[in-house]
């Protein structure tokens, strides 16, 4: 099976402060994997490197059977960030040309759009269920949407893997259970390989395949099955505390100041 993620004892510090410590894991072609953790566990930074954003400073990272320092096919790697926080919500951009945005790295930002791009445009926008909103400014449409239509962005070049970054935080409960349907849709029918950060661990096991729990370094990677299991000793190793599901409506909630302030 083909290897889309490998890292290999990996070490990485900010300055002073080590955030990963001898970390390997893999993610194979076709898996759906949740990396859970607690607040300032490393998760980000795993991603960081994982898309070349970041250098380890000691180990090995490779992407599709590459070595990261020469992989060059980017648009394979589709990626959603937090929440649409590298976009300016203020600016009267249309569902359609946000998602077009995301062709601009393989077409170069000044080609005119052919045919053929804008349909691959609305077909990403079709596959995350916007199609009456493609004209509509992205400014005006509601969380779970507009994360859907962040979702299209990353689709719209036709990534093989598709990484994540806590998408739910501040998305209310009916557009979570929406997002979970679609990411299982596209795992399951289109065959897109997943690494979802996330926070959801009560939902999460549900409908992933894969969970890896980091806190500096990796406490479980294995199947759900296993995990909900040894719930309760990893969570309390990783986190360092007993920890309490919440559903995900409460977490919702919750964090609706973070989506808003950051
Ligand atoms: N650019 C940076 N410079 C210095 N320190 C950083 C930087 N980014 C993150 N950190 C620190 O590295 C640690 C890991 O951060 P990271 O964002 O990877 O964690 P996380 O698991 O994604 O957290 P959260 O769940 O809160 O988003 C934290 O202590 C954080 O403060």
């Amino acid at each position: 099976m083909t290897e889309m993620i490998r890292m290999e004892r990996v070490h990485f510090s900010y300055q002073n402060e080590k955030v990963l410590d001898n970390v390997s894991l893999t993610l194979h072609q076709g898996e759906f994997l949740a990396l859970v953790g607690p607040n300032g566990s490393g998760k980000s930074t795993l991603i960081k490197l994982a898309l070349g954003w970041l250098k380890p400073q000691a180990g090995d990272i490779q992407l599709m059977g590459q070595d990261i320092r020469r992989f060059r096919d980017r648009d394979k790697i589709g990626y959603v960030s937090q929440k649409a926080n590298s976009f300016n919500l203020g600016f009267p951009a249309t569902v359609f040309e946000v998602v077009a945005a995301g062709l601009y790295g393989k077409m170069g930002l000044f080609r005119w759009m052919g045919r053929k791009e804008k349909q691959k445009v609305y077909e990403a926008i079709e596959q995350v269920g916007l199609s009456d909103w493609a004209h509509r400014n992205i400014g005006r449409l509601s969380g779970g949407q507009q994360q859907r239509a962040f979702i299209a962005r990353a689709l719209v070049s036709d990534p093989d893997l598709l990484i994540l970054d806590e998408p739910t935080v501040g998305v209310d409960a009916e557009s979570v259970d929406r997002f979970y349907r679609l990411l299982t849709h596209l795992h399951r029918e289109k065959g897109l390989t997943l690494l979802l950060v996330t926070h959801d661990i009560g939902a999460v096991t549900t409908y992933v395949d894969r969970i890896a729990c980091l806190n500096k370094r990796i406490f479980f990677h294995g199947d759900p099955e296993e995990f909900t299991r040894k719930q309760k000793e990893i969570l309390t190793a990783a986190y360092g505390h007993e920890v309490q599901m919440i559903d995900h409506q409460h977490e919702a909630k919750d964090e609706m100041s973070l989506f808003v302030s950051t």
